[in-house]
């Protein structure tokens, strides 16, 4: 039995004409399937979690964008007790670009329905204020948070999904943030070793995936099954100058410009100087001054091809 999960509204409104393609299809082979239409944030994950709570196994379907997919691994009670299969339908996918999974639906759904490859997915998770949040894509705190924080409210992404270049929604965003950004100094703590300062820090992220802000290469060394987490800190650069640098990342040739710091840790501590907005897979958290990151003990099984 397959379980979906359907933002009808991921890329402004796009995920539920991609649906009437995928249901006739589910029908005409006597799939054995449910479905569940999100209505509002989070209502993912309050499904999943309802779903999940009988600890038996679950093959659940994703169809959105990284921020259903974020809500749904959230709510997964038992890791190891669920096999997820994605169809992209965001307006970003950067768990798709790595996992390098179709961006045609129906090529998508014909992985899932006829899987030959697995990939076991590490989990990362943020803690702040005793709250814990999971994600899979990435999660930061600074510049590129405060650019997810504006594409939920921005009308820009709307548009720009209708003229089908919603994948340039973040870089446009970006554009807009990089003048109102104050950096702020950043203390980083990775596997409890001694702490570093980065002066005048724009971001750090974290990242289990290479890519995120819809196809930005942020650690090219990235891998979402080798048990690590991979981080970028951006600092001390000025606003014309990250401008300049920022587009090298879409090739991930970004990391020989001084500032632009890149690690690998199992754990890790940030502080800044001042709250700055957090997000988790493009979803914000809103503004934070100190985060531990981690990842869950078990994976997650994800159907890849
Ligand atoms: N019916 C709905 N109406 C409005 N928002 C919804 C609905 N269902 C879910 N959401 C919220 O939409 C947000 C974004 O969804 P999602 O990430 O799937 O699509 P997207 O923003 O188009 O893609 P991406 O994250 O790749 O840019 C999530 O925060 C989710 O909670």
């Amino acid at each position: 039995m397959y379980h979906f999960i359907v933002n009808p509204n991921s890329r402004s409104g796009l995920g539920l004409s991609l649906w009437a393609q995928i249901e006739p299809e589910l029908q005409k082979r006597k799939i054995d399937y449910t479905v569940f239409f999100t209505q509002y944030q989070k209502h993912a994950w309050e499904y999943t979690e309802k779903l999940t709570s009988d600890h038996t196994y679950h093959t659940l379907v994703v169809l959105g964008g990284d921020g259903t997919v974020n809500e749904v691994i959230n709510g997964i009670r038992d890791l190891s007790k669920v096999t997820l299969g994605y169809i992209p339908t965001g307006s970003s996918n950067d768990f798709a670009r790595s996992f390098k999974i179709p961006s045609d639906p129906l090529k998508a759904l014909e992985i899932i329905l006829s899987p030959s490859d697995y990939s076991y997915m590490d989990v990362g998770c943020i803690s702040y204020q005793n709250k814990k949040r999971r994600f899979a894509v990435s999660s930061g705190i600074g510049f590129d948070a405060g650019i997810c924080h504006e594409a939920v409210v921005s009308r820009f992404k709307i548009w720009l999904n209708k003229i089908r270049l919603g994948k340039f929604t973040y870089s446009l965003i970006a554009l807009h943030r990089l003048f109102l950004t104050i950096p702020a100094d950043i203390t980083l703590r990775l596997d409890r070793q001694n702490p570093v300062v980065f002066r005048k820090g724009w971001f750090v992220t974290v990242m289990n995936h290479p890519f995120e802000g819809g196809g930005l290469k942020f650690c090219p060394a990235a891998k979402p099954n080798d048990g690590y987490l991979d981080i970028i800190v951006v600092s001390g650069f000025s606003p014309l100058r990250l401008l300049s640098v920022l587009p090298f990342a879409f090739a991930g040739l970004h990391t020989r410009f001084r500032g632009i710091r890149t690690f690998r840790c199992k754990t890790a501590e940030i502080t800044t100087t001042r709250t700055l907005p957090v997000h988790t897979d493009g979803e914000p958290i809103f503004l934070q001054r100190h985060l531990c990151v981690s990842m869950e003990k078990k994976r997650l099984k994800i159907i890849i091809s």
